[in-house]
């Protein structure tokens, strides 16, 4: 079976290409990239007008399987990855039980394989339950296939434990990624400290919570000489904090979520619980810093923090209800919409943010478009107008700050291994 996507603008950040190009694959992988003859096409797909990228990779997604069906599944979640445009996805661990076990480590790569129709890749937890009193068997772990150790939703608090959970990490080259919160310090609130919580009567999340973490991060990596990724950076400090640490050649990196560098608090005031999320949204100037520093690069990555959960536990108060909002079929709409149009980020920065840069921090093949590699393939349309859309989620869940928000910029087709698993061009029709 061979297949020709033809006419469209191909980006393949990894080496600067950006032409007009044709694209070959054959069984699951690319053959041929650029104007070249091959013969007996048993399928042509026309990208005039579209972008032909490397499929997109997140490598910060919550698919809640085991535990949370109702909110998640694997082949949902991946349902939604590929209707984002995302071909490649890294869970986290908050699942219950928890990833802490090989044992659950595997069903949840093999569930990947047997029901995603993307690739699934997975974290583990750096303690047992996420509970942070005992560090999980991280070698067994790393051997059986997680990328990365994390305790997402929650940070390890005990110095001394996260001072062995980085000299392992350093020990087998794996990255930590890090949750910042000191969850001493910010107690019980649901939004940003300041005005918004103020008038809502929230006790609000004081920003030190995220900075003092992210430092406290930074030394550990740097004591230990092991590799730290930060997750969804919300503060202008947290961002300063990351940036004067690559300067000195502390080994970080660090992410932004589509929802920091769009959204500041007063969405709570429009979207209530929905609007609800960890890190919360924070200011303006905080917005601004976020941006900044994923145009120099501070930021090195986008990754969505997809934490689906059901309307009814986001209709709880504000203070009851869960933090964390889905963020795949919105995460292309948002970086068109607030960092390629208004052309902070070129295309190709905005790609590579969604694909190579992302991959290699994670260690994975995914994220490139070149001769040889799957034919893991986005096709995007920069130029869509489009209503976001509850009904029109693949997701099980809709807890979204987004519904009825314009976007411009959608991926209108997605493959995996040369296999269409997201169409709305209607070819698989
Ligand atoms: N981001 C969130 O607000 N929630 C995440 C946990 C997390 O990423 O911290 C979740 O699992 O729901
Ligand atoms: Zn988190
Ligand atoms: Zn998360």
């Amino acid at each position: 079976m061979k297949i020709l996507i033809k006419n469209g603008t191909v980006i393949n950040p990894e080496n600067d290409f950006n032409e007009i190009a044709d694209v070959v694959i054959e069984d699951g992988k690319v053959i041929a990239i650029g104007n070249k003859q091959v013969e007996a096409i048993d399928h042509v797909i026309d990208a005039k007008g579209l972008l032909v990228v490397p499929g997109l990779v997140d490598i910060h997604v919550h698919f809640r399987d085991p535990g949370f069906p109702q909110k998640e599944t694997i082949s949902s979640g991946a349902a939604s990855a590929a209707a984002g445009g995302f071909t490649s996805v890294v869970c986290m661990p908050n699942t219950k039980p928890s990833i802490d076990t090989v044992q659950t480590l595997e069903y949840v790569l093999r569930t990947g394989q047997e029901q995603a129709g993307v690739k699934v890749y997975s974290s583990a937890a750096l303690t047992y339950g996420i509970e942070g009193k005992v560090l999980t068997e991280m070698e067994a772990l790393y051997r059986a296939g997680a990328v990365t150790f994390t305790d997402d939703g929650k940070s390890v608090m005990d110095p001394r434990l996260v001072h062995e959970a980085f000299r392992k990490a350093a020990e087998l080259d794996v990255p930590i990624s890090s949750h910042c919160e000191d969850h001493q310090l910010v107690q019980s609130g649901s939004l940003n400290q300041g005005k918004v919580s103020e008038q809502l009567g929230d006790p609000g999340i004081h920003r030190l919570g995220e900075e003092l973490i992210i430092a406290r991060d930074i030394l550990f990596a740097e004591d230990t000489g092991a590799r730290l990724h930060i997750q969804h950076v919300s503060t202008s400090r947290g961002v300063q904090l990351i940036r004067e640490s690559k300067a000195r050649g502390v080994r970080v990196t660090g992410e932004g979520a589509p929802h920091h560098f769009s959204l500041t608090d007063e969405q709570a005031l429009v979207s209530g619980t929905m609007a609800k999320v960890n890190p919360p949204l924070r200011t303006r100037e905080d917005v601004e810093a976020v941006i900044a520093g994923l145009v120099d690069g501070t930021l090195d990555a986008i990754a969505t923090d997809h934490a689906p959960h059901t309307l009814d536990e986001k209709g709880r108060p504000l203070a009851d209800a869960p933090f964390g909002m889905v963020g795949l079929e919105t995460a292309v709409g948002l970086t068109f919409t607030y960092l390629v149009h208004p052309e902070k980020l070129t295309l190709t920065e905005a790609i590579a943010k969604l694909t190579i840069i992302p991959s290699r921090i994670m260690g994975l093949s995914s994220g490139r478009l070149a001769e040889g590699c799957d034919a893991d393939i986005t096709l995007l349309d920069p130029q869509k107008e489009w209503t976001v859309d509850a009904e029109a989620f693949q997701s099980k869940s809709r807890n979204s700050p987004f519904i009825g928000m314009k976007l411009k910029g959608k991926a209108v087709l997605t493959m995996v291994n040369g296999k269409v698993v997201y169409d709305e061009m209607g070819i698989t029709r």
